[in-house]
């Protein structure tokens, strides 16, 4: 064979084999999720040591031979580690926790369990078949097609979805405020008061007072929202509507927020944020992901680009942006200046100045 031709081939054998991905890629969500449910990772920790597939398949209630082949599935994954036995048979293999398991665990410090439960529940897969109709018209959202209304009144109304919501967000919430406290703790320097606009059940406020705690915060959400949320000390939760009016604070903080709304209602929500601080020292921080195009692409492109899919199918007009996409709205909102700081997560932090 040409060596065009054998190039080409082996082009296409890559190529097939990338298309399996795409074929069954709804598996290790799938899998991750049963594992979750099972609570495989939990059995394993409060047993405190590798257990033989005898022994955590009657901790399950499972079938042996089933939990076999899904432990497998797991274990090529880098969820659990086979622990090696002289004997040969599938009841002696013994297997432990990894780093990457303990995130399946309900209670773990960097659990990633409710984020899965929330982005594999029926009421978020079903707007994913409905990309078509959106892509087509630009107009019909995928989310109210597959569940009858947008979604945060679908969760005003279904209070178990809504919790689904709360916690799947909140898991995620902690990671990245962590994150952000550690690499770029100077935004909240000097910062006496802090309102979280769309704060959710207040996690975020939660961790970031717990690592700074000269700040008094105030958690702003939708009512239904409020009402719902634990209470945390040094927190004071406030129900309300961010495109009405945002309670006053030296600074406001908004995470995951803007990426719900198009470019006039971002203006709007900033403008209300711009009203609550002060003209001379106040700022508006703002946490989300930055799209980085061509070169400049990194390891989390491919979360923070499968996130701006979430939100064509999760959101009515709701977009991830790129710098010069922040750029306009903040300015547009009448802030006369703002930096972004790149971070190594998933989101940036945008710093907007009256
Ligand atoms: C994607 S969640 C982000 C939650 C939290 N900031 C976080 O990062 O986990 C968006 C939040 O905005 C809230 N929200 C939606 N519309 C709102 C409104 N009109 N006023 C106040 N909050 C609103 C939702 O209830 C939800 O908690
Ligand atoms: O399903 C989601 C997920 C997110 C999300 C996940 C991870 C992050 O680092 C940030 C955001 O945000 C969502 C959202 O804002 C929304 O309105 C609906 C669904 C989701």
């Amino acid at each position: 064979m040409e060596v065009k031709s054998i190039t080409k081939a082996k082009e296409e054998a890559q190529a097939n084999l990338d298309m399996w991905k795409y074929a069954l890629g709804f598996t290790p969500m799938a899998i991750v999720k049963c594992a979750i449910e099972l609570q495989i990772a939990d059995v394993l920790e409060s047993h405190g040591g590798a257990m033989t597939l005898l022994e955590l398949s009657t901790a399950l209630g499972c079938s042996p031979p089933t939990l076999h082949r899904i432990m497998r599935y797991l274990n090529h994954r880098g969820f659990f580690k086979r622990v090696p036995t002289s004997q040969e048979d599938s009841s002696s293999i013994s297997y432990e926790q990894t780093t990457l398991s303990r995130m399946l665990m309900k209670n773990s410090e960097n659990s990633m369990a409710s984020l899965v439960m929330l982005e594999s529940s029926h009421v978020m897969l079903g707007p994913w078949h409905n990309l078509r109709a959106r892509a087509l018209t630009n107009g019909a959202s995928a989310f109210v097609s597959a569940n009858g209304e947008e979604l945060w009144k679908y969760a005003s109304e279904n209070p178990a979805h809504s919790k689904l919501i709360n916690d799947g967000l909140a898991c995620r919430a902690r990671v990245d405020i962590l994150a952000i406290i550690d690499q770029y703790p100077e935004a909240f320097k000097g910062i006496g008061s802090l309102v979280d606009v769309g704060g959710g059940d207040g996690t975020s406020l939660h961790t970031l007072v717990k690592a700074c705690p000269w700040i008094r915060g105030t958690n702003f959400d939708l009512p239904h929202v409020t009402s719902m949320a634990p209470n945390y000390v040094g927190i004071e939760h406030v129900g309300g509507d961010m495109f009405e009016r945002v309670p006053k604070a030296d600074a406001a903080f908004l995470m995951s927020v803007l990426h719900d709304w198009n470019d006039e209602e971002c203006i709007h929500i900033l403008r209300n944020c711009l009203e609550a601080i002060p003209k001379d020292t106040g700022k508006v921080i703002i946490a989300e992901a930055v799209i980085e195009e061509g070169e400049k692409e990194n390891e989390y492109s491919d979360v923070r680009l499968a996130l701006d899919m979430v939100m064509l199918a999760h959101t009515e007009t709701g977009k991830e942006r790129t710098s010069k996409e922040w750029e306009y709205v903040v300015k547009a909102a009448g802030f006369s200046r703002f930096k972004v700081k790149l971070i190594e997560a998933i989101p940036a932090v945008i710093e907007a100045y009256p």
